[in-house]
Order: C-alpha cells, then sequence, then structure tokens
C-alpha cells in the first residue's frame, strides 16, 4: 500500500497526516521536509521505547538528528501532573526551542501528554505526532486536544494544540496486544456510528478480521482520519459539531474515572459501552428504533469487545455516583448535562434535552 496523506487545513495551524506502512523508518527525511535539522526530544513510554524507539532512532541518525528520549511509564494512570513535570524539565534541560520538534511516540496517552507538554514548554513549541497505536492513529494524534487527567474527571487538564505533522505507520500496530487494538477500534466504530452509516457496514463486514488485513486496516485509519480532519477543520475548539466525536465519552469518561484510570477499563472500552449506551437511551427516548442499539452491542460483541457495564470487572459506584462524575464532562453547560444522542447509526446529534429517569433506567439496565 502507498503511504496517503490527509491534510488538515487549519490557516496557520494546519498540518498533513501521513498514514502508510514504512513511516518510522522514513522518519527523517518527513522531518527533515518539515523542519530541516532541529533539535529533536522525543517523548515515549517503555513498552513502546522497548519495540519501535532504536527504529525511529536510526531513522533521524539518517540524516543527522541525534534525538535523546525521555521514557515514561505505560499506562492511562502516565496523564498525571508529576508524569507531565518530569517531562517538561527533562524538555527544558534538553534546551528544546520553540522551533524545535517535540516528538510523541506512543499511543493516546503519550501523544496526549506529549502534546500538552509542547503546549506549555516556553508557552508552546512544535510537536510530531508518531501514533503507535490503533486509538492514537485514528483519533488522538489528530485534532490538537491534548491533556492530563485529574481525580475528578478525564482530560480535565489540557489545552488545544495541534501537532505540526502527524507520521502513522500502519506496521507499528503488528506489535501491538488483542486487546490495545480493540480499545482502539472502539474509536474506528465510533465514526460510523456517529456519521457514516456505509462505514459502519463496511466495519460489521471488515472489523473481525482488520488486525490481519493490511489494506483494510489502512483503509479504516484513513477513513477514520479524513472523517475527523472534516470536523475539526469546521469546528476546532469543539464549539460545535466537534462534540460528535464525543459520542459515547460521557459515559466512558465517567467509567474510566470510576476505575481509577486502571487496566479495568480502558478508554476505548469505555467508548465502546458508552456509544451502546448512548444508542440505548437514544432509543429509550423514542429518537431511533431498538434496533439500533441491538445492532450496535451485537457489533461490538463480534468484535470481542464489552458493551455492557456489568462486563468491566470489580465493583463500581452506583448510579447517582456515576451521574455526579458525569457532571465534570467538559460538555456541561450552566451546570446542565450534554449528551451526543443519535436518530440511527451514523446520525448522531448534541442536545442537553435528556430525560435522568430514563438515563437511570439505562445504566441499570446495563448493569445486569
Ligand atoms: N486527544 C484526543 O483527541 C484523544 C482521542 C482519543 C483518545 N485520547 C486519549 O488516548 C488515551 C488512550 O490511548 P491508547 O489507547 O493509545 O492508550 P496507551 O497510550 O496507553 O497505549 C495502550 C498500550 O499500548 C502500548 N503500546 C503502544 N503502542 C504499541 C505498539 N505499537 N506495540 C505494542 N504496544 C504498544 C502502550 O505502551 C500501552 O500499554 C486516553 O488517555 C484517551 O483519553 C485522546
Ligand atoms: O477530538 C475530539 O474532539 C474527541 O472528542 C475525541 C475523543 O475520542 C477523545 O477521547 C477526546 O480526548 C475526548 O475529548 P474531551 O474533550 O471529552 O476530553
Ligand atoms: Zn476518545
Amino acid at each position: 500500500m502507498s503511504i496517503e496523506t490527509v491534510h488538515v487545513d487549519l490557516g496557520d495551524r494546519s498540518y498533513d497526516v501521513r498514514i502508510g506502512t514504512g513511516l518510522l523508518s522514513r522518519a527523517g527525511q518527513e522531518i527533515m521536509a518539515l523542519a530541516g535539522k532541529r533539535r529533536v526530544a522525543i517523548l515515549t513510554d517503555e513498552t513502546v521505547a522497548g519495540l519501535h524507539l532504536a527504529a525511529l532512532q536510526d531513522a533521524l541518525a539518517s540524516v543527522g538528528i541525534d534525538a535523546p528520549a525521555l521514557r515514561l511509564p505505560a499506562g492511562e494512570a502516565t496523564k498525571c501532573w508529576p508524569e507531565l513535570g518530569r517531562a517538561v524539565e527533562w524538555l527544558i534541560e534538553q534546551r528544546i526551542e520553540r522551533k524545535d520538534l517535540v516528538i510523541a511516540l506512543g499511543g493516546g496517552v503519550i501523544g496526549d501528554l506529549a502534546g500538552f507538554a509542547a503546549a506549555i514548554l516556553r508557552r508552546g513549541v512544535r510537536f510530531v505526532q508518531i501514533p503507535t497505536t490503533l486509538l492514537a492513529q485514528v483519533d488522538s494524534s489528530v485534532g490538537g486536544k491534548t491533556g492530563i487527567n485529574s481525580p475528578q474527571g478525564k482530560n480535565l487538564i489540557g489545552a488545544f494544540h495541534q501537532p505540526a505533522l502527524v507520521l502513522a505507520d500502519i506496521g507499528v500496530l503488528g506489535t501491538l496486544a488483542s486487546r490495545d487494538f480493540l480499545a482502539g477500534y472502539g474509536e474506528v466504530a465510533k465514526y460510523g456510528l456517529l456519521g457514516d452509516e456505509q462505514f459502519f457496514e463496511w466495519l460489521e463486514d471488515a472489523g473481525p478480521d482488520l488486525s490481519g488485513n493490511p489494506a483494510a486496516l489502512q483503509r479504516a485509519v484513513r477513513h477514520s482520519v479524513g472523517m475527523k480532519a472534516g470536523i475539526v477543520q469546521r469546528d476546532e475548539t469543539e464549539q460545535g459539531e466537534r462534540a460528535l466525536l464525543n459520542l459515547g465519552h460521557t459515559f466512558g469518561h465517567a467509567l474510566e474515572s470510576a476505575t481509577g484510570y486502571s487496566q479495568r477499563l480502558l478508554h476505548g472500552e469505555g467508548v465502546a459501552i458508552g456509544c451502546t449506551l448512548a444508542f440505548e437511551l437514544s432509543a429509550r427516548m423514542g429518537l431511533c428504533s431498538q434496533e439500533a442499539p441491538s445492532r450496535v452491542a451485537a457489533h461490538f460483541a463480534a468484535m470481542g469487545m464489552p458493551s455492557r457495564i456489568s462486563q468491566i470487572p470489580g465493583q463500581l459506584p452506583d448510579n447517582d455516583q456515576l451521574v455526579a462524575l458525569m457532571g465534570q464532562d467538559k460538555k456541561v453547560q450552566d451546570g446542565k448535562l450534554r449528551f451526543i444522542l443519535a436518530h440511527g447509526i451514523g446520525r448522531a446529534f448534541v442536545t442537553d434535552d435528556v430525560d435522568m429517569t430514563m438515563l437511570r433506567t439505562v445504566l441499570s439496565e446495563s448493569r445486569n
């Protein structure tokens, strides 16, 4: 498969998302074309470092760039103040200047943290995303949402800071654990559910074999990035349409907070459960047919993914506490929850007109 490019057109914050196999070993040329021979520092996690850091450093060395790396612990708990502080102070020690480059080599955790570090370092330095998970390739590396979690809620501390370039090497997904691949698939399915029924239909067919089919995988990444780029171009800072990308997240983020940002529930798993709940709520409110949530749940089951709260291991807070956690969602306006609901598959919309009794019923049903 050839390398494809999706251009994200945001005026002076525009950038290319390059998608294909072999991009990691081409990173030197890609970065020289972007910035010339600049100082470069890499933020990554310990797992990704063991698998892919040497290839990136070799590629940079081949064009004469020596790039030191800081390895952070792998996992969601890394999106926190102490690790952010460590990363920023290390970048200062490396004397990274505004026109230099910070590279995020890793999944969404590293991308979000490194992007935020780049946003606040010297009030903003350039950064390049080299996403190594399916989730990061289809979603987190594009669009400029960066940040860390707080105990009160997901991504509550952050900034919009667009990358200068995204290099999505499909080949690196081959080393992903199956659970991490599937978590990323939660965000892939989200695109179909929020705005493209045909894409969802294609996923119903192609999804179960996606990890073993590089051509289909590249198509899924390319299509997802194309949809996200379109939405971000029209609404960079989430004043309206961009909230559609939050389908499933009001539920998912509350469940991630409730499980302590741990391995009990990965972000993409929370999105899959949350998308199913959003369709269940839509059906219960008479906004779509009952066939829609059944189809969503059936697809996640066919993928071997969770779609119900009861599939999360361990104890969870009660419904009131979950609804209270939802109250920290960034979409809340004047203290009122806003949800992404749907008139059908591919037909999502934003609303604050939600029946709270039905919301609790849907939560209770999903627990059983
Ligand atoms: N900024 C955004 O727009 C946006 C969008 C979606 C999700 N997110 C955020 O992304 C995060 C989740 O990202 P994630 O699912 O990539 O998690 P992650 O970064 O924790 O990566 C998942 C696991 O895969 C490992 N890994 C990464 N690449 C690998 C590879 N190629 N081979 C083997 N192992 C590899 C990591 O070490 C980690 O253990 C959440 O914090 C979520 O909030 C942000
Ligand atoms: O890019 C966006 O916009 C998204 O909402 C993408 C989501 O998949 C992602 O998880 C995002 O970080 C959630 O945004 P938040 O504003 O609710 O933190
Ligand atoms: Zn997400």
